[in-house]
């Protein structure tokens, strides 16, 4: 693992995913199935990007009671990925359950990581929706410290929270920031955002990139532009 990009693969189908992927003849780019993708298509289409050699993020953002994020997780460590979420708002209780569940009978599992607080997020509406009233990097510093004692891997959060969190957590307790967007591109529903080269400057280990490269006119040549900036 180190710093690299994430193609969130936002597709409402399996022929659009793979014609997608299709057009990456030279690499083989780290993706993420989020909930659109892998409620269409099920758990096949994750099987079958990693046969295809992709670095997997599944990002279902589990959030409910201990014991049924344990069995759900239990259910997904079935699936060979590299990274899984859940949303840290679901406590330190359900993290735990979630690790024990994610564990196969050989110890091994995919790594852990926690959403904050969504990137779509701002301070006016967290305070004046969800009653929380404290500074919006102290939640996000916060939740992650709840991450971290509760031995997850890391944390989801925007880059603007990347170098926070490492300095509370440590340098190996993985930030996985969306929230990103080429210089003067249209933010969309996200409120927390940054470049890819600030996202790097901030310290973000990886980043995630969805309509930036997949509604890119070019998404090769987009993708590239955020190795450029983030990794190289
Ligand atoms: O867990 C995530 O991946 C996630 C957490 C978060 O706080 N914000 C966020 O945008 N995401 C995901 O990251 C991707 C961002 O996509 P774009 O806004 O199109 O770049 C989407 O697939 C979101 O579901």
């Amino acid at each position: 693992m180190g710093k690299d990009v994430i193609i969130a693969l936002d597709f409402d189908s399996r022929e659009k995913t793979l014609a997608f992927l299709d057009r990456f003849t030279e690499e083989k780019p780290f993706v993420k199935v989020g909930m659109e993708l892998f409620y269409a298509e099920g758990p096949a289409i994750v099987r079958e990007i990693r046969r295809r050699g992709h670095r997997i993020f599944l990002d279902l953002k589990l959030h409910d009671i201990p014991n049924t994020v344990k069995k759900a997780m239990a259910a997904l460590s079935a699936l060979d990925v590299d990274i899984i979420n859940l949303h840290a708002a679901g406590t330190a209780a359900m993290m735990t359950a979630a690790l024990e569940g994610l564990t196969r009978p050989d110890g091994t599992r995919p790594l852990l990581i926690a959403v904050t607080q969504l990137t779509s997020t701002d301070q006016e509406r967290m305070e004046r929706e969800l009653l929380i009233h404290a500074p919006l990097e102290e939640v996000v510093l916060s939740y992650a410290s709840n991450a971290a004692a509760a031995g997850l891997d890391g944390v989801v959060c925007s880059p603007l929270e990347a170098g926070a969190i490492h300095r509370r957590c440590g340098a190996s307790f993985l930030t996985v920031t969306p929230g990103v967007r080429f210089a003067g591109g249209d933010a969309g529903d996200q409120k927390r955002v940054t470049t890819p080269a600030k996202a790097r400057e901030l310290g973000s280990d990886y980043i995630v990139v969805g309509r930036p490269i997949t509604q890119a006119e070019n998404p090769v040549a987009a993708y590239r532009r955020c190795v450029r900036e983030f990794v190289d």
